[in-house]
This record gives structure tokens, C-alpha cells and sequence, in this order.
């Protein structure tokens, strides 16, 4: 199926999961990054429907490094900005939240977004192909662990691939831990 109608219906499932959604929804993703305290972590800000990596993105910032991806350019791999709870931001590309001031970091551990994904680890994004140019940079420096974090409700059957699509080390939802089958 087209990737313009997946990312569609996946989106509008993800609205209906994000409304019935309660705090806890980060109750997994937590367990799984307390095993991995200090090691640098991008998160992000979450906008529209995204399930909200806060909570843990604040408790991370206690043990270690955590950045936000910002958009320098188009079609370039993205950057990552150093953020804490107390980070001033200002509004960047695509109405997305970016910290106020210029701070690179490299992150080792990405909690990427999703629009939806497979058992195989598979990704559908926005369509920027901005997390498979970050993954693929990145990966050519060293080992990254790149963790989707998603409701339950955006896991679709099969996910088509094209040879520029990085995939992911593990999906984390609302519900459940999955270690993809490849
Ligand atoms: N919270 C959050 N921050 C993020 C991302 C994300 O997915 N979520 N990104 C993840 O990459 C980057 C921003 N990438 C984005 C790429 C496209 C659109 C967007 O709204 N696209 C239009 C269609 C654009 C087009 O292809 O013409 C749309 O979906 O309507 C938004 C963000 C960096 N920061
Ligand atoms: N490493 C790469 N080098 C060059 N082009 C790439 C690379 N990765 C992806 N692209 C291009 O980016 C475009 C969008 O890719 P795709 O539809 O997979 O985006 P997405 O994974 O949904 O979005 P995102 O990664 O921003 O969440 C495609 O045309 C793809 O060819």
C-alpha cells in the first residue's frame, strides 16, 4: 500500500489512542532507559498527536545528557540541542518547540517518533526521511540504539521499505516492549 494512505489512517489512529491516553503512557519507555542512566539521550518535543516522552526525557536529564532534534536543514541529517525541563523554547520548523539557545549534543540513544511501525522495526515518519539520514549518519560513527516510542494502536502488519529506511533497535509503547523480528 502507498505510504501517503498508511501514514494517514496510521495518524488517525494515533489521534484516537493519544485521547484516550492516560499519564502512565511512559511507564515502559522508563523501565527501559533505567537500564541505561547517563548515556547521552536525544528525546523530543512532542506536537500534535505524539505520545509524550517527557516524563522520561526529565528523569534521564538527573543521570546524563539529554538533547531535542532541530531542524538546520532540509534534507540533512537532524541536530540535537541540549534540553532540560528548565530550557527556554522558541517555536521552530513545522511549529515544533526547539530550545532557545544552540547547544549541540550527540546522542547514543534516540527515542525516535512515529507515525507507525511493524513487528520488523520498521518506521513510517512524516516523510522528511529526517530519522533515517540521522540513523544512518550516527550509525556510521558508532553503536546507537534507536528506540521508537508509540501507542499500541500505530503498529500496522507490514510496513513497506525502501533502501534509505533505517530501522529500529526496539519499540516501546503504551503497553509493551517489542524487540523486532528481522
Ligand atoms: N516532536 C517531533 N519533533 C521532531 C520530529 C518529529 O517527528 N516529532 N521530526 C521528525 O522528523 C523532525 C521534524 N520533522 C518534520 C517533518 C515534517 C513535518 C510535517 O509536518 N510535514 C508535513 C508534510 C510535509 C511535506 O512532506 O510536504 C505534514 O505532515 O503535513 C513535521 C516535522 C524533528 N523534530
Ligand atoms: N540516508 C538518506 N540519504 C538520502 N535520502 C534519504 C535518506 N533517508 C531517507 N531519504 C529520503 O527521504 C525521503 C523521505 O523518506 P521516508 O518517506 O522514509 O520518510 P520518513 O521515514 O517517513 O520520515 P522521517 O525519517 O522524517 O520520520 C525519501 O525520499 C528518501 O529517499
Amino acid at each position: 500500500m502507498d505510504k501517503a494512505v498508511l501514514r494517514k489512517e496510521a495518524l488517525a489512529r494515533r489521534a484516537e489512542a493519544h485521547a484516550a491516553a492516560g499519564p502512565a503512557a511512559s511507564g515502559r519507555l522508563s523501565e527501559v532507559l533505567a537500564g541505561h542512566r547517563g548515556v547521552p539521550l536525544a528525546g523530543y518535543l512532542p506536537v500534535r498527536s505524539e505520545i509524550d516522552p517527557l516524563p522520561v526525557m526529565a528523569e534521564a536529564s538527573a543521570w546524563g545528557a539529554v538533547g531535542v532534534p532541530v531542524v538546520v536543514e532540509t534534507a540533512h541529517p537532524l541536530t540535537f540541542w541540549h534540553w532540560t525541563l528548565e530550557t527556554p523554547l522558541v517555536q521552530g520548523a513545522y511549529g515544533i518547540p526547539q530550545p532557545e539557545a544552540d547547544a549541540p549534543m550527540v546522542p547514543e540513544i534516540l527515542i525516535v517518533p512515529l507515525v507507525a511501525f511493524d513487528q520488523t522495526g520498521r518506521r513510517l515518519g512524516y516523510g522528511g526521511g529526517f530519522y533515517d539520514r540521522t540513523l544512518a549518519a550516527l550509525r556510521g560513527h558508532r553503536a546507537i540504539l534507536a528506540i521508537g516510542f508509540a501507542y499500541g494502536a500505530q503498529e500496522l502488519p507490514e510496513l513497506p521499505e525502501e533502501p534509505t529506511d533505517a530501522r529500529l533497535d526496539l519499540i516501546v509503547t503504551d503497553r509493551e516492549v517489542i524487540e523486532p523480528s528481522r
